[in-house]
């Protein structure tokens, strides 16, 4: 299996090894050399989806491929509202709806067909992360001409992309600020996620009103997938400066307040608000500048489950970082016993990580692979498939096939 180019520095992947293989100064607070760098513009606030036609004409753009998931946006009144905001400002459109959660690349080959067919010069995707990670998969495709998943298993590079917009409908995943894109491929069972300064979106509308209509189960899986962006480097970089760590534990208590908020009142626009500029914040490299050596075993394990039974991300996660956690504290206890007392003001690392699955419990994302509808039968598979994201994450010395499979027993 391919691995991806290590050197982009845009997650801290930096030039040190990670602390599972046993290096780095616990407390070390040495802030390795990185270069920060994020094009894009966030239009944060009520309202921000009526300037998306001027966004687009701005940047030139003349005809442009509207992606979205669900009919929802058109019974809710959002795409009337960006039709409108594009024609007033002279930008024809193409429409490109059914793009569903854990997107799949069969949508993005249909996607890069139609845009090529109507020499569309600009994406904007109206939806989620997955409608979102389509749409910088379909900009890049737009670029490349051969088959787009060759970008996504190292065949070819993403020299260049079309320029790509975005209006948020559900935070959770940073992509609205990042330039990294997860697709499933149905045929393989492969979950990938490919990563270029090409698929920073050019601006990203983040209106938390647009966020009211997202699903209990929605939001805590969302609190899930932000968390563990905050953890992977967290956890597991070789040193973590106390700036990085206090950056990571205060948006790790922005999202477990506002979840908490939300649950109660799905109409705070205020916790929305902060909960989804947290998810924006957790993801968009500013957490991981200076940081050296992070890994990311948690989304290299939980894209496996993605892969092959179609687990919401968010899910996937609950269930795997707890376990991971187990079998990972024993490693850093210093910054295991750091999460405990800051996040949730106990004393052990044991009591932190205990925490943290208890409140997952509380909140409703699952913490056992029996609540996905797995047990210690589907291990096997999901270790094979993990191997795969595990090259692709760099970190296959450490996280082997007895590796994957100790950590996912942990959530039998
Ligand atoms: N690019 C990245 O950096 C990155 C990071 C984490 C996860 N991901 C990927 O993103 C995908 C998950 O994206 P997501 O968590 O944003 O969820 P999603 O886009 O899959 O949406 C989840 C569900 O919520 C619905 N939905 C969206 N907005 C809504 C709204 N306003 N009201 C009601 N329902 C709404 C969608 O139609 C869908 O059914 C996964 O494939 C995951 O692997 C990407
Ligand atoms: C290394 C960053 C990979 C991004 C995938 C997020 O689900």
């Amino acid at each position: 299996m391919f691995l991806k180019d290590k050197s982009h520095g845009l997650y801290g992947r930096g030039s040190r090894r990670s602390r599972e293989s046993g290096v780095g100064n616990p407390g070390g607070e040495h802030v390795e050399n990185f270069t920060f760098f994020n094009p894009t513009k966030i239009e944060f606030g009520l309202g921000k989806e009526q300037t998306i036609g001027r966004h687009l004409s701005e940047h030139g753009v003349k005809k442009v491929l509207l992606c979205y998931g669900s009919e929802r946006i058109k019974r809710e009144g959002l795409f009337d509202v960006v039709a409108r905001s594009l024609a007033e400002k002279g930008v024809a459109w193409v429409e490109l709806g059914g793009i569903v959660s854990n997107p799949v690349i069969s949508k993005v080959r249909e996607a890069v067909s139609l845009g090529r067919a109507h020499q569309v010069d600009a994406i904007l995707s109206v939806g989620g992360g997955s409608v979102l990670d389509s749409a910088k998969a379909i900009a890049a495709g737009l670029r490349y001409d051969g088959d787009v998943w060759d970008l996504f298993v190292g065949k070819a590079g993403i020299e260049s992309a079309l320029p790509l917009f975005a209006i948020l409908t559900l935070a959770a995943t940073g992509s609205e600020m990042n330039a990294a894109a997860v697709v499933t491929n149905e045929e393989t069972r492969e979950k990938f996620f490919i990563m270029s300064p090409a698929l920073f979106p050019v601006a990203s509308i983040v209106n938390p009103t647009l966020m009211r209509s997202v699903s209990r189960e929605y939001l805590v899986y969302s609190a899930s997938d932000v968390i563990a962006h905050l953890i992977e480097g967290y956890f597991t970089a070789a040193e973590h400066p106390k700036l990085q760590s206090r950056l990571v534990e205060a948006l790790i208590n922005t999202v477990i307040e506002t979840t908490e908020a939300l649950l109660v009142d799905p109409e705070d626009d205020d916790a929305r608000g902060q909960f989804a500029w947290a998810a924006t914040l957790a993801l968009n490299g500013l957490t991981s500048a200076g940081v050296s050596g992070s890994s990311w075993p948690n989304h290299a394990i939980e894209h496996a489950i993605s892969a092959l039974f179609n687990v919401p991300h968010g899910a996937g996660l609950s269930v795997v970082m707890p376990a991971w956690m187990k079998w990972s504290l024993s490693r850093n206890p210093a910054q295991f016993k750091r999460f405990a007392a800051t996040v949730f003001g106990v004393d052990t690392a044991e009591q932190g990580v205990a925490a943290l699955e208890a409140w997952f419990d509380k909140i409703g994302t699952p913490t056992r692979l029996s609540q996905l509808g797995l047990g210690e039968t589907q291990i096997p598979a999901i270790v094979e498939n993990a191997l795969g994201n595990v090259g692709a994450f760099g970190i296959a010395d450490v996280y082997t096939r007895e590796t994957i499979a100790d950590i996912l027993t942990n959530a039998l």
